[in-house]
């Protein structure tokens, strides 16, 4: 694994913004020849939607007048006919922009938007392809891809003693199940938030000692779930990653990340220390100094930071991230499974006792850590609201 270096594109140079005012839409070269019959069907697709909120439907009407009359061309209605304004508005805001390009741009939002319904990180309370029996997680598996959803978006997906179980859970399960692909995610603006503080709060009669040593434990297991995951294991990192929710993508296969993805281990002002192996896969990945900044000194990386020091495979631009991803891992489910499966561990299994042993040795270390006066006033700090990362 010496200094790895994942694929790095940003992918925004084949990529060209139309700026219109109040709308900015993301338009591909390739893609500015809708059709008349693709518009058609998207005048019928968008009918199957459901109700994507005011904002888009504004903009879907917009780009409707403009395709087919063109600019604005009715008086303003009165301010008290306010939906009718709000609708001038949208409409006048385009300006002069050329019919085809509206009808292109009203094409592709209905295209993101079917995309994200069908695929995206909002939660679908009564899909029929979720797995029941989690609480903290959102569980599903179609197309041959297992996704497990950290589902806690009020608390930025912290991750809860539940959680940690839950996730060991669904990725045993996803382990022995017919999919090709895992994927782990966030459901909300976060991927996760790290370690749920307020765990710390929960402390048996045995007394504090006891704690530190069951999540000692509790935390060597999760991190084994991962270093012993047989197929390929992606993170789709939708937002910003803090502690062990980024430790651990250096056992990940692939890691993908919105834009507006960040990662930031703050251990040392945590009074805490490294975990999820990262002591060893980030010098490896990224080279000791690199790592040293992140791991002692928390440093926080952008997205485009952590794909150039090859922790993250690549990075999408946030408004097409959901599509992006999700039509890329399709295609890469289709793969032969077993192929697959044999090549990750061709690559991974000769680093495993390794990364079992780091794993023990961190976890003891940070067993010791959480009964520190350092750390403890750091999380009664967030606990009282004193500070924030
Ligand atoms: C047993 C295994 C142990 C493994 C050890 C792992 C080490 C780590 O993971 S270290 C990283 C720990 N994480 C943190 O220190 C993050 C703490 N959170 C924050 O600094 C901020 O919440 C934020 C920067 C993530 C977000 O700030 P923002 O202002 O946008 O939102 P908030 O209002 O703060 O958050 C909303 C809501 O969520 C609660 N929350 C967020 N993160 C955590 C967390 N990690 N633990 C507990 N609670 C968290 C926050 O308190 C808010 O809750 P209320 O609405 O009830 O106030």
């Amino acid at each position: 694994m010496a200094h790895r270096k994942r694929t790095l594109c940003v992918k925004n140079q084949k990529r060209r913004f139309l700026q219109v005012p109040a709308l900015q839409l993301h338009v591909s070269k390739t893609a500015m020849r809708a059709s008349q019959k693709d518009f058609e069907s998207a005048l019928s697709q968008v009918k199957l939607l459901k109700d994507p909120g005011n904002e888009v439907k504004l903009k879907l009407y917009a780009l409707y007048k403009q395709a087919t009359e063109g600019p604005c061309n009715t008086p303003k209605p009165g301010v008290f006919d306010l939906i009718n304004k709000a609708k001038w508005d949208a409409w006048n805001a385009l300006g002069s922009l050329p019919k085809e390009t509206a009808r292109q741009n009203y094409v592709d939002l209905v295209s993101g938007l079917s995309s994200s319904s069908d695929s995206s990180s909002q939660v679908k309370p009564e899909a029929d392809r979720k797995q029941r029996g989690y609480e903290t997680l959102v569980v599903t598996s179609e197309d041959s891809i297992t996704k497990i959803m950290m589902n806690r978006p009020a608390k930025k997906n912290a991750i809860t003693t539940q959680m940690y179980n839950e996730i060991m859970l669904a990725l045993k399960a996803a382990s022995k199940d017919d999919s090709a692909i895992t994927v782990l995610t966030g459901n909300g603006d976060y991927y996760s938030s790290g370690n749920d503080l307020s765990n710390f709060t929960d402390i048996p009669p045995e007394g504090i000692e006891e704690k530190a040593k069951s999540s000692a434990i509790l935390l060597r297991d999760f991190v084994d779930c991962f270093i012993d995951f047989p197929k390929p294991l992606i993170a789709a990192v939708n937002g910003p990653a803090v502690g062990i929710s980024v430790t651990i993508l250096g056992l990940f296969d692939t890691v993908y990340a919105s834009s507006r993805a960040t990662f930031h281990t703050p251990f040392s002002h945590l009074g805490q220390s490294p975990e999820g192996c990262s002591s060893y896969t980030f010098p490896k990945i990224m080279g000791p100094a690199k790592a040293a900044e992140m791991l002692i000194f928390g440093k926080k990386l952008t997205a485009a930071e952590a794909c150039a020091q090859g922790l993250v495979s690549e990075v999408f631009p946030d408004s097409t991230f959901q599509k992006e991803v999700w039509t890329r891992l399709k295609a890469y489910s289709k793969l032969p499974p077993n192929a697959m499966r044999i090549s990750k561990q061709v690559i991974r299994n000769r680093e495993k006792e390794k990364l079992h042993a780091i794993n023990a040795e961190e976890s003891r270390v940070l067993q010791e850590r959480w009964l520190s006066d350092e750390c403890t006033n750091a999380v009664m700090n967030f606990l009282t609201r004193k500070a924030k990362l």
